[in-house]
């Protein structure tokens, strides 16, 4: 266990497809709690800080959405498996060592070391929340599919073996997302009541 200053009351912690609006869906979510409650943690973050550092990149456009980060991303990917291959929680630790908020959304999970980390860490607290849409719709976003990445790990390690405990549909045109969030936000505010 590491030392923190507090504890999270609540881990929601999001997976999804490249482009299935992980981070729309986990900002929506932030907003909607305010800064004092909640925190978007993201474990691509000191990846792709380190990664920017190491070969000279602009690591602003690394963390937005648009194609730059897409043109690094196989490579990326490649980089941070070295280190979680010595070290699987490297990331997860570093992402979260910061933290204070009571609820803490965690928008990046990508593999089962990932979950596993969390669930070690924060059984009690940790709820896996799994972000989908149709191809259709993330192609429209931006998306085509990308042999050594779409088909790997960083994308698949979380297609099967794991129970879902929420799932949001983010389709283009689909289920409202405020009304999906409803739940998820309530138990939200009641985690950090209980604080
Ligand atoms: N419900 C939505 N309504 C409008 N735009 C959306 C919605 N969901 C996602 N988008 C847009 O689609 C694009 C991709 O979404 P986002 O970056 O959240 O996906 P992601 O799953 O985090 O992708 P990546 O894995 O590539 O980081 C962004 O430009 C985002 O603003
Ligand atoms: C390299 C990587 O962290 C990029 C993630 O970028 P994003 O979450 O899609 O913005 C993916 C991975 O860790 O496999």
């Amino acid at each position: 266990m590491e030392n923190r200053r507090s504890e999270p009351r609540l881990i929601l912690l999001f997976s999804g497809k490249r482009k299935s609006g992980k981070d729309y869906v986990t900002d929506l979510i932030q907003r909607s709690l305010g800064s004092a409650l909640c925190c978007v943690l993201r474990l691509s973050g000191p990846l792709k800080q380190r990664y920017a550092q190491e070969h000279g990149l602009d690591l602003d456009q690394l963390l937005s959405a648009g194609p730059y980060k897409e043109q690094y991303r196989a490579n990326m990917i490649h980089w941070g498996e070295t280190r979680r291959r010595a070290d699987p929680g490297f990331f997860c630790r570093l992402a979260t060592k910061e933290a204070w908020q009571p609820v803490w959304v965690v928008s990046d999970a990508r593999r089962l070391s990932d979950v596993q980390w969390f669930q070690a860490e924060f059984p009690q607290q940790t709820q896996l929340v799994r972000v989908g849409c149709s191809d259709r719709t993330r192609q429209q976003r931006g998306w085509s599919f990308t042999a050594g990445v779409d088909d790997s790990e960083s994308e698949c390690g979380l297609d099967t073996g794991v129970q879902f405990d929420w799932i949001v549909n983010n389709d283009a045109g689909g289920a409202s997302l405020d009304e999906q969030l409803q739940p998820l936000l309530k138990l939200a505010r009641e985690s950090a009541d209980r604080h």
